[in-house]
């Protein structure tokens, strides 16, 4: 997976620059990398509305004034949505099209509706560029002493979808030296 990413960066930023902002949209495997690692570990697990008015939705009776929970986190793992839902698989976005802009109710890292994140595609860039810059620059080996085969991906509890244990990695420059031209 890691070797694909470095292989499409390598191949769109060539050798003498580093990764920019508009490259991104020319990077669909990293694109696709960020997507399954909000789907799996979304941000915000639970978010939350207050009915404004009596509803009914999927056959449940909602009265007026009441918080409800949709849980993002198990819809972004719904068996009856995804194929081999637990498997970390950015591959399964080339024949599914379902975006994260809160339009496929079963991928929703962002919310939905009129109070989805406004910060949508900052956020979106955001990690997309640094993740992309981190993998250009560095080899990520992880563990204290750059040799765990499998990184624990245990969740903790929290408001934000944090780790239940830090990771700690060491990097390895790539570029050598690094091109002073970005
Ligand atoms: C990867 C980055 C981000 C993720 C995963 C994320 C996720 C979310 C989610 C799930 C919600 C709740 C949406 C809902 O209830 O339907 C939310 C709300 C919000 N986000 Fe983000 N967010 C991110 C980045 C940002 C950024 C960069 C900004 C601002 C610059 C931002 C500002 C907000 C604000 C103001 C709200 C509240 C909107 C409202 O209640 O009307 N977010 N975000």
């Amino acid at each position: 997976m890691m070797k694909k990413a470095v292989a499409e960066i390598d191949q769109v930023v060539g050798k003498n620059r580093l990764l920019q902002e508009s490259d991104i949209r020319n990077l669909p495997y990293l694109q696709a990398m960020v997507k399954e690692s909000l789907r799996l570990h979304p941000m915000v697990p639970v978010i939350q509305r207050l009915s404004s008015q009596y509803c009914t939705v999927g056959g449940y009776h909602i009265p007026a004034n009441t918080t409800t929970f949709i849980n993002v986190w198990s819809l972004n793992r719904d068996p009856t949505h995804w194929e081999t839902p637990l498997k970390f698989m950015p591959e399964r976005y080339k024949e599914n099209q379902v975006d994260v802009r809160g339009q496929h109710f079963r991928l929703l890292p962002f919310g939905g509706g009129r109070r989805l994140c406004p910060g949508t595609s900052l956020g979106l860039l955001t990690v997309q560029t640094t993740l992309g810059a981190m993998i250009r620059c560095f080899e990520w080996k992880a563990g204290k002493n750059g040799n765990i085969a499998t990184v624990d991906m245990e969740e903790g509890i929290g408001f934000t979808l944090p780790r239940a244990n830090p990771l700690v990695c060491i990097p390895v420059a790539r570029l050598d030296p690094i091109p002073l031209s970005v």
